[in-house]
């Protein structure tokens, strides 16, 4: 497929779909078997407690993690017959901060391009364009293993989006990101999706999840127990409140009295 055809995708066709997707790590069933459709041009929060499937879930959709069974279509392209087609649509920014730290943010952006068969001066624009807008201007000569937690997720972002994908697949986004980036990194996001990309996000800030998300998935213990658009699915709570209920509320804490006996 050319450029032209990757950009034209049809207003409200899906960005994404998972239809019966499983995975098990020896017994533990993971994720047990999910059909998800994230509609093209919005942000799509993915939730769930601890332990709940999200980011296996993700990494399947990225292409890290094979599913067991099920079928995912990134923009109509299966993943799993034609991987390269279905990468080229999307940016990842993975759950742990793993990558080519021995690089400098420069070199790492360089490599991400060249590695999605970008022209190098292309790149160069681009990277002078994330690094300005994602203040990692001073940063870029230096090795990504002597940034903070919040610079290497930065340069992570900015590596996912370098390409201009249809899809950005971001697995806690603004963890260890300082308001004031993070804010900005939301000004970014906000224009990609007016202009019809697609953010599936998957985060524990439910007041972000509330204020920017036009639906949400609800994952607990590896199935979807709820979806839709963030007013049907927290009804008359707050959606904080209604993901505690969904993740089984919230208990009496007991047994640690001796906590509260301090020792000498
Ligand atoms: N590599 C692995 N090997 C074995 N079990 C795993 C592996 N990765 C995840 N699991 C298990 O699969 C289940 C889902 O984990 P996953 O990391 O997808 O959850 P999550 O929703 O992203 O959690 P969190 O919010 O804590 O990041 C958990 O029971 C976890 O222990």
């Amino acid at each position: 497929m050319t450029e032209a055809e990757i950009r034209e995708t049809e207003p409200g066709s899906p960005a994404l779909t998972l239809q019966g997707v499983s995975k098990s790590y020896g017994g533990t069933h993971a994720v047990a078997g999910i059909d998800l459709e994230v509609p093209a041009g919005m942000y799509y929060g993915l939730l769930g407690p601890n332990g709940a499937g999200k980011t296996t879930t993700l990494s399947m959709i990225s292409g890290l993690l094979r599913p067991d069974r099920g079928e995912i279509r990134v923009c109509g392209v299966d993943l799993r017959t034609h991987p390269r087609d279905a990468k080229k649509r999307m940016g990842v920014l993975p759950d742990r901060l793993r990558t080519f730290d021995r690089l400098t943010g420069r070199q790492l952006l360089y490599y991400t391009g060249m590695l999605r068969g970008m022209k190098p001066g292309v790149v160069a624009d681009r990277t002078a364009d994330l690094a300005g807008a994602l203040d990692l201007g001073d940063a870029l000569g230096r090795v990504v293993s002597d940034y903070s937690a919040g610079m290497t997720k930065k340069v992570m972002l900015a590596a996912a989006m370098i390409h201009s994908p249809q899809l950005l697949v971001l697995d806690e986004p603004f963890e260890a990101v300082d308001p004031a980036s993070a804010a900005k990194v939301l000004e970014i996001l906000d224009a990609y999706v007016a202009s019809g990309g697609t953010v599936l996000l998957s985060s524990h800030g439910m007041d972000l999840i509330e204020k920017v998300c036009t639906r949400v998935a609800v994952l607990v213990a590896g199935q979807v127990l709820e979806e839709g658009t963030v007013d049907e699915v927290k009804g008359d709570l707050t959606l904080e409140q209604r993901f505690v209920e969904l993740a089984g509320g919230l208990g009496e804490v007991e047994g640690l009295e001796w906590l509260h006996t301090f020792s000498d």
